[in-house]
């Protein structure tokens, strides 16, 4: 039995062991969880309602993980997923269940994180908000390299292993996505370019990224290096701009690092725009290759809609945007506020949001690079009342310096971003503890298809706490 050293199992089940047993709820990674003799199992593939046979391949402190053998009593919500390499990619993971179930059962993960790390007996949450046209949707793909004999191989790693899986015809990216890599993959290979070999730590090429905005339909190309340049720098332009037309700027990106990090720190333009520009609503966004931006378009007009609900502004008020990225959620409710204020760690995103806020003319937002649980303590310090605190944090969540603070300040209204139910939940009982109220939590599904869900909680500070 594989246990993790040290630490003893609860479960007394063994591996290749074949059980039978029922499936109750949706696992964070998109399994299904069932239990036998009250042990915790999680089986890949089995969906809430079906009853399976499944064999044991490992066993955890609190929990066991089996692979699906057969079906006793299959879900009325099973279809056929329609990617052919679904099962090897493990990029999306919601293919076989259909799309009505895939809301309910998002809205259930937020719900069951709540119930979880929150001590509250009811939770205001509200239905998935879904996606009309659930499929190509992504507007980026970053997608390593490795050479295979005279083939350049690209795509995703298979979801156990370090395997390369094609996905040139992925449903879920916009089809210039997928074009731009598949072509740039030909013409890398064509040219005999030099890739990188993460276990010697030696070539050239390491990944091919592309983003494409959805209202100009122009793709941004960054080709990412090992080395600082490549002799074929030229000729692989001139390819690309001859076959790719809707590719609009190539960026070398410089990465020397032994890193699983995708991006190094350093770009340079070989051909083209230094950014992209995307429009949001009647907002343009200028990006930079580094830069993050929402990798659903559409759906992320919705979440920004729901933040401006929760935010409640009425023209009066000061906003926080911490964590903004390019300024996104900050100039989207910089017309409903009196000032905003953002801050995010990567310089080159604060200087988009800057460019951004002069691009659409909005003079009452500015943004500084640095940490949130750094400058918000200090802003407040000097004098600022934020009257909205958003905050949009990585999965990690908030961290204990930002609780802190929000908590010293009092913030009136603050509202929670996530694409973590578990870190969400943890860091809201702390400001549940702290004089919050929950007002509203609202799931959206920003990526159909896979176990991701995003959620916009709303808080607001309790009356004399
Ligand atoms: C989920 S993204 C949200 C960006 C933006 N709100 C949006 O909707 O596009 C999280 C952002 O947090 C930034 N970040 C990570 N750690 C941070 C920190 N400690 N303080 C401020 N920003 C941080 C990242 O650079 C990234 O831009």
């Amino acid at each position: 039995m594989s246990t993790t050293k040290q630490r003893k199992t609860t479960i007394h089940l063994r591996e290749g062991q074949v059980i039978e047993l029922p499936i109750r709820r949706l696992g964070i990674n998109g399994e299904g969880v069932g239990f036998y003799q009250k042990q915790v199992v999680f089986v890949d593939g089995a969906i809430p309602g079906e009853e399976v046979v499944a064999r044991i391949t490992q066993i955890d402190r609190k929990f066991a993980k089996a692979r699906l053998l057969k079906i006793k009593k299959r879900s009325a919500y099973r279809v056929k997923p329609p990617c052919p390499v679904y099962q090897e990619c493990g990029g999306c993971q919601l293919q076989h269940i259909d799309r009505r179930l895939q809301l309910r059962l998002k809205r259930e993960l937020v719900e069951e994180a709540f119930a979880r790390y929150t001590r509250l007996t009811e939770i205001p949450i509200e239905k998935t908000v879904s996606m009309d046209e659930p499929w190509a949707y992504r507007n980026k793909a970053q997608l390593p390299l490795r050479r295979i004999g005279s083939r350049v191989a690209m795509g995703m790693f298979s979801a156990r292993s370090h395997r390369l899986v094609d996905v040139s015809g992925c449903l879920v990216q916009h089809p210039l996505v997928n074009e731009t890599l598949h072509t740039a993959r030909e013409v890398v290979e064509q040219l005999k370019i030099s890739i990188y070999d993460e276990r010697k730590h030696n070539g050239v090429l390491r990944h091919l990224v592309a983003r494409v905005s959805f209202a100009a339909e122009e793709v941004q190309l960054v080709i990412v290096t090992r080395t600082e340049s490549f002799p074929e720098e030229n000729e692989f332009v001139e390819k690309i701009r001859a076959r790719l037309p809707r590719v609009k700027s190539v960026i070398l990106n410089h990465n020397p690092n032994k890193t699983s990090l995708v991006f190094g720190e350093h770009s340079r333009l070989l051909w083209g725009k230094e950014k992209l520009a995307e429009k949001l609503g009647d907002l343009t966004y200028l990006l930079s290759a580094r830069a993050f931006f929402q990798l659903n378009p559409v759906q992320t007009v919705k979440l920004y809609e729901e933040v401006r609900k929760a935010a409640r502004l009425t023209g009066k008020e000061t906003v926080v945007d911490a964590y903004c990225g390019v300024g996104t959620i900050g100039l989207w409710l910089a017309r409903d506020a009196k000032r905003v204020i953002g801050m995010d760690t990567v310089p080159e995103a604060i200087a988009d949001a800057r460019e951004n806020a002069a691009l659409n003319g909005i003079k009452h937002a500015e943004f500084y690079v640095g940490e949130a649980e750094v400058l918000l303590p200090r802003w407040v310090e000097e004098g600022l009342k934020p009257d909205v605190v958003v905050a949009d944090p990585p999965r990690t969540g908030l961290g204990q310096p930002l609780i802190d603070a929000l908590l010293k300040v009092k913030v009136p209204r603050f509202v929670y971003v996530s694409c973590n139910p578990s870190t969400l939940a943890k860091d809201c009982d702390q400001l549940l503890e702290g004089g919050y109220r929950l007002q509203r939590v609202v799931p959206l599904d920003m990526f159909p298809q896979t176990a991701h869900v995003e959620t916009v909680c709303e808080l607001v500070r309790k009356p004399q706490s």
